[in-house]
């Protein structure tokens, strides 16, 4: 299996070299050069199997020899073991052919430690045979940067920096960033957006000589590997839904744009998909996009859901990517008019594979809170504010002969303040986590400035042990 860039002018790798380079040297995303499909028969069978057995069906072709068979199965069984719930990603009914997927269940209470679980446990088996030292940066708004500062705290041959926007994001998430007492661990309290925070992160990958020093490495979902292991649990839903043999509708709450990107790729490997529905909050960019083919971006507005405030939706770019007919030289264009002028205009021809393939809808934030309310009621389901975006827009969307599946990215008690305000009830967090808001905090404010990160992640990194 090769990946080629979204941008057509990097070279072509292997997994294992997609995985460990993130962003691919022209700007662009590392893709798949074709997506493998497996048949009704191989989907069929998926029934009753345990969410690893079906992740390693589904992994294993993208991943091709870059580890054996008995390497990858092992890490996924590594990833999932710490999994509050047997099932992994558990369906619950919300009302009659509505369903939620709980992605929730993870270390870290978000959908991201489904990936980062694995990615974790697969990166470690390529360092160790390549003998390497790395350092991830990772952008976050949230909920990318506690798990990957989970799946990586305490490894010998990684440094992680974690850049999270000042005061945007919840307490719980704050902390499960800044409490871990591991020294490879830096919490970077950056003064601006997530866009901003996402945007250095490109520009240190941009920058080959601080790259190749530091020996820069992703885990946001620029990383190939963060969207494949995301395919995983559109297969588990549909199929325990009645798929093969019937559609399934998701709508996922979206920003990054690479949970539901991971749907896409589902599709294309013959998951009967029937509407993919992307569900945003204010920061609304991508509903407009869909509506009017015109990206535009006018400023983030913060939100009672605050992962998904982004306006640069960099897996937006991999969808394009498909839209243009995989032309990279067309995809490379918009990125370039989306730095300089702030936005453009998508073809006709690629608009339409667009609204092929996704719809969309926008939820305000009265809309959340009140969506909040209501699902507890009628369901009993506590939300949290990032679901019910979700809940709102996949209850617009259901049709009565196609299940809808609802993606539930967080635990409530990640966002406390929000689900009481809406219910009165305040979400607990999980025993093993009910000290921490007693644990002491480790943060660095830094400024909005490539060149100031860079110095403090040299000097960072350097602080430990001698580097190989
Ligand atoms: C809780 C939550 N929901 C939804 C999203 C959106 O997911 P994506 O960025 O993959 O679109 C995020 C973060 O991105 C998140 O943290
Ligand atoms: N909402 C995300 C934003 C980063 O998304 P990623 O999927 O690209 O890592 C977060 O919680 O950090």
């Amino acid at each position: 299996m090769r990946y080629i860039s979204t941008r057509g002018q990097a070279p072509v790798l292997s997994f294992a070299e997609a995985m460990l380079t993130g962003l691919a040297r022209d700007g662009g995303l590392y893709v798949p050069e074709t997506v493998p499909s497996l048949s009704k028969d191989e989907i069929a069978a998926m029934a009753g199997q345990s969410y690893e057995e079906v992740a390693y069906r589904v992994m294993a072709p993208f991943v091709g020899d870059t580890f054996t068979e008995a390497e990858l199965k092992g890490a996924i069984a590594k990833a999932y073991a710490g999994f509050g719930h047997v099932a992994r990603a558990p369906l619950v009914q919300l009302a009659p052919g509505h369903f939620l997927l709980e992605l929730f269940h993870g270390p870290t209470l978000a959908f991201k430690d489904f990936a980062m679980q694995i990615i974790g446990q697969l990166f470690q088996i390529a360092l160790a045979k390549q003998g390497k030292r790395i350092t991830i940066v990772g952008a976050t708004s949230g909920d990318t940067g506690s798990a990957a500062i989970e799946a990586f705290k305490g490894l010998e041959n990684v440094d992680v920096f974690i850049l999270f926007p000042h005061g945007r994001v919840s307490d719980v998430q704050r902390r499960q960033m800044t409490t871990p007492a591991e020294s490879n661990v830096h919490a970077l309290a950056l003064s601006g957006t997530f866009d901003d925070c996402q945007n250095r992160l490109k520009d240190m990958f941009n920058d080959f000589a601080f790259r190749d020093e530091v020996g820069l490495a992703g885990v946001n979902s620029i990383n190939w590997a963060r969207v494949l292991a995301q395919v995983v649990y559109y297969f588990t839903a549909a199929v325990s839904l009645g798929a093969p043999g019937r559609k399934i509708s998701f709508t996922v709450p979206t920003g990054n744009f690479g949970d539901i990107f991971a749907g896409f790729i589902a599709r294309e490997m013959g998951l009967p998909i029937e509407q993919l529905v992307i569900a945003t909050n204010q920061n609304d960019i991508l509903h407009r996009c869909l509506s009017t083919g015109e990206y535009r971006m006018d400023g983030v507005k913060p939100s009672i859901s605050p992962s998904m405030d982004i306006q640069i939706s960099s897996n937006f770019e991999r969808a394009l990517f498909w839209a243009y007919g995989k032309d990279g030289a067309a995809v490379a264009q918009l990125m370039e008019e989306l730095k300089t002028k702030g936005g453009f205009t998508v073809s006709q021809g690629a608009l339409e594979a667009l609204r092929e393939t996704y719809a969309s809808g926008r939820v305000s934030e009265a809309e959340t809170a009140q969506t909040i309310t209501e699902e507890r009621t009628r369901s009993g389901e506590l939300l949290c504010p990032h679901s019910a975006v979700g809940v709102r827009v996949g209850h617009a969307h259901a049709r009565p002969e196609t299940p809808m599946v609802t993606l539930a990215t967080a635990h409530p008690a990640k966002f406390p303040d929000a689900v009481e305000a809406a219910t009165g009830l305040r979400p607990g967090l999980p025993a093993r986590m009910a000290d921490l808001f007693e644990r002491p905090e480790r943060v660095t404010r830094v400024p909005n400035d490539l060149a100031a990160l860079e110095a403090l992640i040299r000097k960072a990194r350097t602080l430990g042990e001698p580097r190989a």
